[in-house]
Formats: C-alpha cells, structure tokens, sequence
C-alpha cells in the first residue's frame, strides 16, 4: 500500500448514498432533509482509556460509531452523516480492514454516510463527529422533566462495568459469563428506535456513558430538579445479579459507564404507552424512580435515603 490516501481509498471510501459529496474533496456537501434541525455530536475514544490497544478491530469500529449514534438516539434524533478521524501508530492493514468493517457494518445497519474525516500518524486515536435530523422541537433535551415524571432506564445497567473490571482482573467470571459482559461493553447496540420512539413521549433524557450517577445529575441539573432513585429496581443481567454480593456491585452497575442505554423523564400518564413501546422493542424499560423539586440525585434502598458518594466516569477527577 502506497500511503496516507491509498489507506483511505481503501478502507474508509464507499458510496455515500445521502450526501451530495462524500469522501475524496477538501469538505462534503450535504443536503439537509427540509424543515429539519442538525443535530450534531463528536466522541472520541484513545487507546488505553477508553479502551485496550488489543481490543477486536472489528469491536472496535462497532464501538467508535455506537457510542456517537447513542447521542443521537439520547436526542430523539435520526443520524445520517458521520466523519472519522484516526491517529494510527502505524499501517496495519489486518487492523484497518477489521475496524473498518466493524464500522461500515453499523453505518449500514442505521443508513448512516461516512462522508469525511482526518488521518494522521500518531498514538492511536478514533475521533467521530456525527450529524442526524429531528423535527423541529421535538429534540430530546436534557432540561425538560418536570417535578413528578417517572425516571426510567433501558436495558441493563453495569454489565459493560464489570466486563472491564473482568479483563483488569479485578473479578472472576467464568468464560461463558465474561463473553456475554464484554459483549456489551466492546459492542454497544445504540438505542435508535427507541430514541425516535420517544419523542413527544419523554419530557428529558440522555445515554447513560459515564455511569448513571454522573449523568443522571446532569439531567437533574439541566432541568432545576432532584432525581430519585430506588436502588433495587434499577434493572440488571442474569450475570450481574449472580454478582450482587460484590463490593463493587453497586459502583458498577450505578456508576459503572459504558452502558449507552438511555435514560428518559416521562410523565405518569404515558406508563401504559412506555410498556407497550417495551414490548414493542423487545427492549426492557424500566421505572427506577421519579423527579422532585430539589437537586442531585438521592438514592433510595427500600424506601429509605441511603448517603451513597456515588461518582460518574470523570476522566479528570
Ligand atoms: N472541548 C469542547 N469544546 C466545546 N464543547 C465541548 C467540548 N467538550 C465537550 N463539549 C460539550 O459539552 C457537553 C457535554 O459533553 P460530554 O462529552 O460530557 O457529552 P455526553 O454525551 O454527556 O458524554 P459522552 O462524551 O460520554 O457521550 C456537550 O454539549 C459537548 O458538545
Ligand atoms: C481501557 C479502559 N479503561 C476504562 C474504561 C472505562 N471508561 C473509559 S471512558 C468512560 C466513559 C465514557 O467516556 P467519555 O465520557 O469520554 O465519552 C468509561 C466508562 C474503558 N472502557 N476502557
Ligand atoms: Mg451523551
């Protein structure tokens, strides 16, 4: 291979099938749907902090684009655009065609266009920058619950946690048990239709990334308010639960991160449409508490305030 621009010919040029102009000039063009509003977002993940050097390619590329489309479905909003920009330490083509297929498989999955981006030689860096679409007004925000809506959580807390704390060593699982976690936390499934679905359904939400005690204070303080969280509903895996007795059980699945479920305000009168929307998905959604006038998150066990210092992922703290 010949260099810089034959490695992107190669792996991270196909036919962009909703832009004007894709990869190959100085900028794209794109045509936004009519009456849309952008909606726009950029994640990075590093090697060695967001995830292991030798993690599967092909996991990886899944991971990169999942975690900017769980943006996208925490705003309610349907993706389209994506851009990559990479540092790579060297040309490692059997890399580059994994992580490449991880991602275009995913892309392909949601009609999402890789329309540019930016490749440099350097400690391995995968940088994404995503762009969707959403009716106007109809975004999912962070500051729009309301004292007395339901707080709910998709799917499971604390599985992709405990995955990581098997690969450092820190917990013992058996083969079985550690493929199913790391599953989860190498291969997240963004919750896209249930984002869509959500619209005009919830009142705030958000994906749960750096653990649900960090963002779910980021969703209490953008709206004015305190969420209240009863600990024993939060909902758990068949393997997390076995894990109960751990002692950092409740960090993991709490405070964990990794998770990309959404978390959602709603109003108690749209319990009935949310189950059936449940069930609908084959995605379980769970009420774990509600919002109160106040600030911060207070957990509950039983009923009872419990003085847990919970902390979400801080990657300065
Ligand atoms: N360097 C930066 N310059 C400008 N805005 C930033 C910068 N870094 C983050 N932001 C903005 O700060 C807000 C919070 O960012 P953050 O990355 O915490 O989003 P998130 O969805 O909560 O988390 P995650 O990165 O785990 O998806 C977003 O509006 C984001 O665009
Ligand atoms: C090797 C390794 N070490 C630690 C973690 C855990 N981790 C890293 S970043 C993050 C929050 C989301 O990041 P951001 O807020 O930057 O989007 C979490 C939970 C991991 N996945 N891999
Ligand atoms: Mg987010």
């Amino acid at each position: 291979m010949s260099g810089e621009f034959d490695l992107i010919r190669r792996y991270f040029t196909w036919p962009a099938h909703n832009a004007v102009l894709g990869v190959g000039d100085d900028a794209a063009l794109l045509q936004p749907s009519p009456g849309q509003q952008l909606v726009v977002s950029a994640d990075m993940l590093v090697a060695g902090r967001h995830f292991f050097a030798d993690t599967d390619p092909v996991r990886l590329g899944h991971k990169a684009l999942a975690v900017n489309l769980s943006d996208m479905a925490a705003m309610g909003a349907t993706p389209r655009w994506a851009m990559l920009s990479l540092a790579l330490p060297e040309v490692d083509e059997g890399w580059l065609g994994g992580f490449s297929q991880g991602f275009r498989a995913l892309a392909e999955q949601h009609a999402v266009s890789l329309i540019g981006g930016d490749t440099t030689c350097g400690p391995l860096n995968l940088s994404i920058q995503i762009m969707g679409e959403v009716p106007p007004g109809q975004a999912l925000r962070r500051d729009g619950a309301q004292a007395g809506d339901d707080l709910w959580v998709s799917g499971t807390l604390g599985d992709a946690a405990f995955a990581l704390q098997s690969l450092l060593g820190k917990v013992r699982l058996t083969p079985v048990e550690a493929s199913m976690l790391c599953l989860r936390l190498e291969q997240p499934q963004p919750r896209l239709a249930l984002g869509t679905a959500l619209r005009g359904l919830a009142s705030a939400a958000l994906d749960v990334s750096d653990g649900l005690a960090g963002d779910l204070r980021h969703l209490a303080h953008c709206s004015g308010l305190q969420a209240v969280v009863e600990v024993t509903t939060v909902p758990v895996s068949e393997v997390v639960q076995v894990l109960s007795p751990h002692p950092l059980y409740w960090q993991c699945v709490l405070a964990g991160g990794d998770d990309y479920e959404l978390c959602f305000t709603a109003a108690p009168q749209h319990r009935e449409a949310l189950s059936a929307l449940s069930r609908q998905l084959g995605l379980p959604l769970t009420r774990i508490g509600h919002m109160q006038a106040g600030n911060g998150v207070q957990w509950q066990e039983g009923g009872q305030p419990v003085d847990w210092e919970l902390q979400g992922f801080d990657h300065f703290a």
